[in-house]
């Protein structure tokens, strides 16, 4: 970790459209040694010098620092999520693909004439996550087309392995969001392999699949996605569980309207609706290997829960233990409310038998995996 790597910085500190490499220490916030100590002092007129008067030193302190790990398509569609919603004072980014990470901050940093940019840092070295509020862990195998997400286990806890230390090791305070599949699978191994308590570290699980539900309940009903209410909750992906007796518009249950709702009997067969939501990633794969967009606008909506303490209810992976007749530490998704201590409570939600029955088929499923991890 402590390798002299350079770290690309730009930002308003060092003036829009540059793009300098700084000492990792100086990104981290921490004090400089050795030759980047050197002060800022105009040894020549340069224009910068005849220009600007100095009055303070540049060392800022960020209070709403966001890591992203992984800079693939995940990783850059929450990066861009982020910056469009101005959510952050800095922002870094981490992957193992060196010229891939430059690249990728290059191209952000040219967009700082059209958006507020903070300061973007990144490097190889985790050193420039230093006093992250939130690391948001993107890297890893992504599904090949036709592959399931749990096919991915092994790989991606390997890299884990590696990972999870250095996060804690430079933010030990910081909360995590897990987004890496199998995502459930894996915020439980982030949540061991860091030691920290359950509420901070919290996994995207169904927010994409009950953004997916709610988009596709709205295309059936002509009704804008945000006003169709309910909620997909368990594993994000193939067992996931639709809340039927929750669907509703303006308060108006459609189970009041279609008592078959989401079952085998219903006319209309509702069902579809929850059959192309799993369907939904390897459908988007098929086409275009991977997904990303959705993800990065959902992921950008619980980091602007947290940084600004809003208490919004999202459906988010969390340990789940001793909810629902599940007796094992897995993870699944629950309807949590999210602020700057993470998860701190969860909603009771009333499940019927057979959902509840779903959700304890999938901790199973999930336990059977993780049980087998040497972690
Ligand atoms: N939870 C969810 O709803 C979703 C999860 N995903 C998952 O997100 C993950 C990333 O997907 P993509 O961005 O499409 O993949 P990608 O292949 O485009 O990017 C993965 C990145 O991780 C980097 N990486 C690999 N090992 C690393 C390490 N040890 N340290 C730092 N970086 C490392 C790679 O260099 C690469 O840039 C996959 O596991 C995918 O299945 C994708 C979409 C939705
Ligand atoms: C890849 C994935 O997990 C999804 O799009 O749902």
């Amino acid at each position: 970790m402590s390798r002299a790597v350079g770290v690309l910085r730009a930002g308003p500190r060092v003036g829009a459209g540059r793009v300098n490499w700084l000492c990792p220490r100086r990104a981290a916030g921490l004090p400089l040694t050795g030759a980047w100590a050197v002060p800022r002092v105009c040894k020549m007129a340069t224009v910068r010098c005849e220009l600007l008067k100095n009055f303070a030193s540049e060392e800022a302190v960020p209070h709403n620092k966001v890591s992203i790990i992984g800079t693939g398509s995940v990783g850059m569609a929450c990066a861009i999520s982020i910056l469009l919603r101005g959510l952050t004072d800095e922002l870094a980014l981490v992957d193992v693909h060196e010229d891939k990470l430059k690249g990728e901050t290059m191209d952000l940093q040219h967009g700082s004439p059209f958006v507020k940019m903070p300061t973007i840092v990144s490097s190889t070295d985790y050193l420039v996550t230093a006093n992250s509020s939130l690391v948001i862990i993107t890297a890893g195998a992504r599904q090949e087309k036709g592959e399931t997400r749990l096919n991915l286990v092994h790989r991606n806890v390997d890299i884990f392995k590696l990972m999870i230390s250095s996060i804690t090791q430079y933010s030990p305070r910081c909360k995590m969001i897990v987004v890496s599949n199998p995502v459930d699978i894996l915020t439980y191994v982030a949540w061991k392999l860091s030691e920290f308590p359950p509420n901070r570290v919290t996994g995207s699980g169904c927010s994409l699949d009950t953004a997916r539900f709610r988009f596709l309940i709205g295309q059936k009903l002509g009704i804008h996605a945000e006003s169709c209410h309910g909620w997909v909750l368990g594993e994000h992906g193939d067992s996931s569980v639709p809340v039927w007796s929750g669907v509703n518009v303006a308060g108006v249950p459609l189970k009041n309207l279609n008592s078959a709702i989401g079952t085998d009997q219903d006319p209309e067969q509702w069902k579809n609706v929850h059959k192309d939501v799993v369907a939904s990633a390897y459908e988007i794969i098929r086409m275009k290997d991977y997904t990303s967009w959705a993800i990065g606008l959902s992921v950008a909506d619980l980091t602007e829960s947290i940084l600004k303490n809003l208490r919004r209810v999202h459906p988010v992976s969390t340990l789940v233990k001793g909810l629902y007749g599940i007796n094992e530490e897995v993870f699944l998704s629950v309807p949590c409310i999210l602020g700057e201590n993470g998860i701190t409570d969860l909603i009771k939600i009333k499940l019927t038998t057979e959902e509840e029955a779903c959700l304890k088929k999938s901790a199973e499923t999930l336990w059977e995996i993780q049980k087998e991890l040497k972690l």
